[in-house]
């Protein structure tokens, strides 16, 4: 029998470098910043679903389930990994920002693989110089264990996932699959990069 993974969009954020626009609904080449990150991971996941706090009814245009963070105090990416996990029946989660518009087209079979071999809990990606800390891949029963660090009041996912057997997944070979889009001026710069 063959596991199944679902994603996790997280666009939850306030987006304050990007003005408090809307991030995932920002166009990027004449698409919606979210469809592009949508096109990277549907072919490798079997369910997508949506985190967003606002905006929900624009995002569920997509055709996925839309999520909005059981704390609705902007407690930053958990918040959305937390209300994810209670929302699906998959053996792993995947999950990506919506605003890495380039992830790679290999991302869940290589961390997959990874984590089952070594009987990890979770994946983390990286580019090879740094972790990736929102493009994870986890098994959804950590749930209860992300539940007590948040009720702690701690916040960084980095923090939270050192406590858990993790692998670091390689993806050097395709550092720029994780170009981040967080202000106007990265949109332009990425803008130019996919129309080249
Ligand atoms: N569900 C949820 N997601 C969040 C929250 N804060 C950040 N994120 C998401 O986490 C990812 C990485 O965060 P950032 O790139 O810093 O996004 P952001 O917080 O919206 O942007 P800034 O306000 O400019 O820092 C993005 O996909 C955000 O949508 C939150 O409070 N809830
Ligand atoms: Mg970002």
């Amino acid at each position: 029998m063959s596991l199944q993974i679902d994603a996790v969009i997280l666009a939850g954020g306030m987006a304050r470098r990007m003005g408090g626009n809307d991030k995932g609904l920002v166009e990027l080449n004449s698409q919606p910043m979210i469809k592009h990150t949508i096109d990277r991971i549907k072919p490798q996941v079997k369910q997508i679903l949506i985190n967003a706090n606002r905006n929900q009814t624009r995002y569920a245009e997509f055709g996925f389930p839309v999520i909005s963070d059981e704390d609705t105090g902007y407690l930053g990416p958990l918040a959305g990994m937390i209300t994810a996990m209670a929302n699906t029946q998959a053996d792993y989660l995947l999950v990506v920002p919506c605003d890495c518009p380039l992830l790679p087209s290999d991302l869940v079979p290589r961390m997959l693989a990874q984590v089952e071999h070594q009987g990890a809990d979770l994946a983390v990606a990286s580019d090879g110089k740094r972790e990736q800390p929102v493009v994870l891949l986890l098994k959804p029963s950590l749930r209860d264990s992300m539940k007590a660090f948040l009720d702690a009041g701690e916040r960084k996912v980095e923090l939270w996932y050192t406590k858990h057997d993790r692998v670091v997944t390689d993806f050097s070979d395709q550092a720029n699959a994780f170009v981040n889009v967080n202000t106007p001026e990265q949109k332009q710069q990425v803008a130019k990069a996919i129309a080249k």
